[in-house]
């Protein structure tokens, strides 16, 4: 009985241990980055994106940033160092899969067309999602507080409404974690508080935001990880 009793115990501590170890890597943490080293560019501290949060990458111009977010979807491969998303080795994903689920915003977005339902729809083909109707599309333009007309052409936009464009044509493609090389730059402080305050809504709607920026004002984001670059460091 008492012998039983015991390795009932420990069985049981040790199955609670590893469900603990599992969750911990695979549903908190969306990435692990371990001994990552970028050239003679930076070297990054262990480290650990947990789902649904948000993520700041600063540090001056130059320093790395934007590499750092294209190690996390291979647009860079990483040489040195590993780093895990959802538990298992990102050199081990399918990179095209990787990209429709981590999506990545460039500085300055791009436009595929001259109309904005296309633009809008542009994300889910890349995605390889169904194609959403028109009221879903107007719904998604209302939640960046883009009044526009699906008819409209996106080039005559201005900078501010072409990212807000871009926001909206990844809330379409439901990613898991969304990369963004400064959303706001450029944009006057008003507009850079209703992208942030956008990014804020995807972290508590689920999705894992990470974003390179100058901004000094970071409130309208809400709660955020802040990793520096600093002397070759990212810490
Ligand atoms: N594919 C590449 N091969 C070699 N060097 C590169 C490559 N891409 C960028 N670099 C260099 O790596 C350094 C870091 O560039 P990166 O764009 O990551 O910096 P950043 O912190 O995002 O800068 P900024 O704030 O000005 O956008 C720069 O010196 C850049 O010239």
């Amino acid at each position: 009985m008492v012998i039983r009793g015991a390795s009932g115990q420990f069985l049981t501590g040790f199955v609670l241990y590893l469900s603990m170890k599992y969750s911990s890597e695979s549903q908190q943490d969306l990435f692990r980055l371990q001994g990552v080293l970028v050239r003679d560019l930076f070297s990054v501290e262990p480290m650990s994106i947990p789902c649904e949060s948000i993520t700041v990458l600063q540090g001056p111009s130059g320093c790395g940033k934007t590499t750092f977010l294209r190690l996390l979807n291979r647009m860079t491969p990483v040489e040195e160092g590993e780093i895990s998303y959802k538990g298992r080795p990102l050199k081990e994903r399918d990179p095209v899969q990787l990209r429709r689920e981590v999506v990545m915003l460039a500085q300055r977005p791009v436009l595929f067309t001259e109309r904005l339902r296309d633009e809008l729809l542009a994300g889910c083909l890349l995605a390889d999602r169904p194609l959403p109707d028109d009221g879903t599309l107007k719904r998604a333009l209302k939640a960046v507080n883009l009044e526009k007309s699906l008819t409209d052409d996106p080039r005559r936009f201005s900078g501010g409404e072409q990212q807000r464009l871009a926001l909206a044509r990844i809330a379409l493609m439901d990613a898991s974690a969304v990369l963004l090389d400064e959303p706001s730059a450029g944009l006057d402080s008003s507009t850079e508080e209703v992208i942030f305050s956008i990014l804020s809504q995807w972290a508590a709607s689920g999705k894992t935001v990470i974003l390179a920026t100058h901004a000094r004002d970071l409130s309208s984001l809400g709660v955020v990880q802040t990793r520096i670059f600093r002397q070759g460091v990212v810490s």
